[in-house]
């Protein structure tokens, strides 16, 4: 097939053969209102090896977010699949995850299947929020609700945020002064360690160097586990147990990689509660840290805490800012829009306030539309561990893991006209037609992401600060600027240096942990296409 040959146009192209070949894409089965709901033994699907094929054979794991769009054109909104010991139901249809969300109950539980619950209870580690269930949950979901998602808190952590953004726009000064061409030859790169730097000065107030000439050994090695131990983390989880002792290599080194996470964040943690013993709690910009501690949590829950926040909050920012930059950079028209909105509420202050941010509505837009094309994980999931529950025309019983394909839902031309096209001007009209369950990147209800306030003050303060025309641009040659207080957002992005950055890090991920390895499928190398088809 051509590589040119598009998402859309693969997907009608895969529909009209199963037609021709006689492959109904609803299976015909008398309506459920007549019939009562129908059970797991009717769902369609592909077979266990068909699905292992795709997975292993047709690149599926690097593209598990395009096997959401093909498995929903070849089997309707509902289907299942196995991998390995996991059955999982997939859901494609913004209604039906509706409905599956509404039915979650007061703790709802992403996935029992976890290796990263195993490692904890290996280890004797406490849970941290993105593993924790039942009570025990709900309590922390409390704590870290009040101390990351109210908007007073996090205006809060707005000063670290934006030294660290001063910093790497620094960093991407002085990279481009260096370069031949006046490039930055690996931006999501850049990025990536923008992510890391950040989320640390949040979390135990220390910087760590990645935006320094050079980068920390202890940071790097820091970096390289995580890498591993989300590529572990799949494999992992597709051997049953009995398997870990005749092929103890995968375990041995997810635990390590996951060791070494745990005493990297622990280190850093015992470092800021001693400064603070030392010299008393800081008059302002107290950190995670600090908070916890003066709430008298206790350490061991501080650790595993700060530990899974860490992780959560590094790629996430580095993948919506390596996109947003791709999208503006390919739009010029909505970048002049964006950066004269951007001038117009900020005037020259040096770092925009958060409230400041909130009263640029294309930037939210320019955000919205791009977690929209590149969420930055792609499927979510629920069990219902106590009861059976209705989705459409079937009945799934408890604890069946069930898949939220929302990369396919906000990719549905009914719900999203022009789907593949970045249009930020769709979020600024009221649309009555959209479902508000069609685009999740963050979740919704109880369960949603609870960085969801920090990433948007992150992501809304790097873009809109990081300049201009000569840092980024592969065609118009640098003229020596010194930086302007504020982003006259006027790049224009190498779309290569983003590929190389983006292609390095292709990893799979299961399709259950919120953070954990994200599907890289959609993070893959982003090929230009013609402007003309916007
Ligand atoms: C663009 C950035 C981000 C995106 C798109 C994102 C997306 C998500 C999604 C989809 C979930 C699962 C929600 C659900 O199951 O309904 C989630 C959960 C979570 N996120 Fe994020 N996230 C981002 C940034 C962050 C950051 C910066 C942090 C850390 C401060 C963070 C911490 C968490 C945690 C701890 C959970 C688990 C919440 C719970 O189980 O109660 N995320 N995120």
């Amino acid at each position: 097939m051509p590589q040119s040959l598009r998402l859309p146009a693969r997907v009608a192209l895969l529909s009209r053969c199963l037609s021709e070949l006689g492959v109904p894409r609803q299976p015909s089965v008398p309506p459920a209102a007549t019939r009562g709901p129908r059970s797991l033994a009717e769902m369609p699907g592909p077979s266990p090896a068909a699905f292992l094929y795709d997975l292993l054979c047709r690149g599926g794991l690097r593209r598990l977010h395009e096997l959401q769009v093909e498995g929903r054109a070849r089997y309707g909104p509902v289907w299942k699949a196995s991998f390995g010991p996991i059955l999982t139901v997939h859901v494609a249809e913004a209604g039906l995850i509706e409905q599956v969300l509404r039915q979650e109950g007061d703790f709802p539980v992403r996935s029992h299947l976890s290796s990263w619950k195993d490692y904890r209870v290996c280890r004797g580690h406490a849970c941290g929020l993105l593993t924790a269930e039942g009570e025990e949950w709900q309590r922390l979901r409390r704590l870290l609700g009040r101390l990351l998602l109210r908007p007073r808190a996090v205006e809060g952590y707005a000063g670290p945020v934006a030294d660290v953004v001063g910093d790497l726009l620094r960093r991407l000064q002085r990279q481009r002064d260096r370069h031949p061409q006046h490039l930055v030859p690996d931006l999501a790169a850049e990025f990536y360690k923008f992510g890391l730097e950040g989320i640390s000065s949040v979390l135990f107030a220390s910087r760590l160097g990645c935006l320094e000439q050079e980068v920390p050994r202890d940071t790097e090695t820091f970096i390289r586990s995580i890498n591993t131990m989300f590529v572990m983390t799949l494999l992992t989880m597709a051997m049953p147990k009995p398997l870990h002792r005749l092929f103890p290599k995968p375990w041995q080194t997810f635990c390590e990689a996951w060791d070494y996470m745990f005493a990297f964040a622990k280190g850093h943690i015992d470092r800021r509660v001693a400064e603070v013993a030392e010299n008393g709690e800081p008059a302002e910009q107290m950190c995670l840290t600090d908070h916890l501690v003066r709430e008298k949590v206790p350490m061991k829950t501080i650790y595993g805490n700060v530990t899974e926040l860490l992780l959560a909050g590094v790629d996430t920012i580095s993948s919506t800012l390596s996109w947003s930059l791709y999208e503006l950079a390919r739009h010029p028209a909505v970048q002049a829009a964006l950066h004269r909105e951007l001038a117009a509420a900020l005037g020259t202050g040096c770092s925009p306030s958060a409230t400041a941010l909130g009263k640029v509505p294309l930037l939210r837009a320019v955000v919205k539309e791009t977690l929209r094309l590149y969420p930055v994980i792609p499927a979510n999931a629920r069990v219902v561990p106590d009861r059976d529950i209705r989705v459409g025309d079937y009945l799934v019983p408890r604890k069946t893991l069930i898949t939220l394909c929302h990369y396919a839902t906000s990719r549905d031309a009914r719900l999203f006209p022009a789907p593949d096209s970045f249009r930020p001007e769709r979020w600024l009209r009221r649309d009555a037609a959209r479902h508000p369950f069609a685009s999740l990147p963050f979740g919704v209800g109880k369960r949603s992401c609870v960085g969801r306030r920090l990433a948007e003050l992150e992501i809304h303060l790097a873009l809109a600060r990081v300049r201009a025309t000569p840092l980024l641009s592969p065609v118009v040659p640098s003229r020596p600027q010194r930086p302007s207080p504020v982003s006259p957002l006027r790049l224009s992005v190498d779309p290569a240096a983003l590929r190389g950055a983006a292609g390095a890090r292709r990893w799979p991920r299961p399709p259950h942990d919120p953070h954990p390895a994200r599907p890289r499928g959609h993070h893959q190398p982003p090929v230009p296409q013609p402007m003309s088809g916007d």
